[in-house]
């Protein structure tokens, strides 16, 4: 675990002294789109085209905000458009490594040993933590973006003419109800197992863990009501919270101490985390042996045994119930 200094890799933990033992994520510093047009996104210079085999992500299966791509990528078909390098599942001193394992891919583009060299790469004297996702030009050879709630929306609509236009996740009609409930469960849920699991104070990890199991309790009554979060239609905010939800039980339940209640407990949640995992596409992309190894084997502040729990058992096939309420078309 580390980040880069003026382009020089050095190993250190997430510091929380500054903010009272609280986990203060970074912003992502590369923020340019793809566009249909090539135009630059608003407030850019440079623009990036839409064209197929062009770019390429760099993920980890064990991220959830790198599975959001992932997944956005499987429901837009576009695995033929957009090629993909995982890392490997643990993240030690170098941070992010393309080590082989299973499901391992190594990079794919030039052979590097570690996800640094792809941010110097595109910046030889960048500043700031190596994170994944990362969308990579393979033309420019640059980074457009590492930063997954814009790379989803990509991938929504930039490349439609290759993928599947048909499906809209961000439809114009529903994105300030979208907006809305992602500003809630960003913070509280998404982030909020982090700020638990992160906190280096007692009160810190309290004030995340109440707002986590009082936004899950929220989600919990809206589920009870509809089929989705915003209604009859699955959008963007549902596979936002997804990729939380299906590493909850595994993971951040027991690493992140977030167990006042499992997803499993809550009948609403726990139906529509199976009803999500079973879309086509999407099961392909959970892999819960580079999840569960990641998180435990490499936050040895937290696991310093670097032990790997074996269970929960967990059976995202069975059945559920979410056919009781309608949806959309
Ligand atoms: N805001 C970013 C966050 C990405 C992120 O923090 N990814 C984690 C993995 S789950 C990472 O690569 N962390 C490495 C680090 O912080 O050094 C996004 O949503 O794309």
């Amino acid at each position: 675990m580390g980040l880069l200094v003026e382009g020089k890799w050095q190993d250190r933990w997430y510091d929380t002294k500054e903010s009272g033992g609280r986990f203060v994520r970074s912003q992502s510093q590369w923020r340019d789109w793809v566009t249909r047009d090539g135009s630059p996104a608003q407030g850019r210079r440079r623009g990036f085209q839409a064209e197929p085999g062009r770019y390429h992500l760099y993920v980890s299966l064990a991220c959830p905000w790198a599975h959001r791509t992932l997944i956005f990528r499987a429901l837009k078909k576009l695995e033929d458009v957009i090629s993909v390098s995982v890392v490997h599942p643990f993240m030690g001193e170098n941070g992010w490594t393309f080590d082989r394992a299973e499901g391992a891919t190594g990079d794919a583009l030039y052979g590097f040993d570690f996800l640094h060299q792809i941010y110097t790469k595109a910046d030889p004297a960048y500043s700031g933590r190596v994170t994944v996702p990362v969308l990579w030009d393979k033309k420019e050879q640059t980074i457009v973006n590492n930063e997954s709630s814009e790379i989803i929306r990509m991938l929504n609509s930039a490349f439609d003419e290759w993928g599947d236009a048909n499906e809209d996740f961000y439809p114009q009609a529903l994105r300030g109800e979208i907006d809305a409930i992602n500003d809630f469960v960003y913070p509280t849920i998404n982030n909020g197992v982090y700020r638990a699991g992160f906190a280096t104070t007692q009160d810190a990890y309290e004030e995340a863990f109440g707002e986590l199991f009082a936004a899950l309790d929220r989600v919990e009554d809206i589920l009870s009501r509809q089929r989705y979060l915003v209604g009859r239609r699955m959008t963007e905010a549902d596979w936002r919270l997804f990729t939380t939800l299906v590493r909850f039980d595994p993971v951040y339940v027991g690493h992140f101490k977030c167990n006042l209640r499992r997803i499993a407990d809550y009948p609403n949640l726990s139906n529509y985390l199976r009803e999500l995992y079973q879309v086509p596409g999407v099961a392909g992309t959970v892999d819960l042996d580079h999840i569960k190894t990641h998180y435990y084997a490499s936050h040895v502040t937290i696991n310093p045994t670097r032990i790997v729990p074996v269970g929960p058992a967990l059976d995202y096939d069975a059945p559920h119930d979410r056919e009781r309420f309608a949806r959309a078309g």
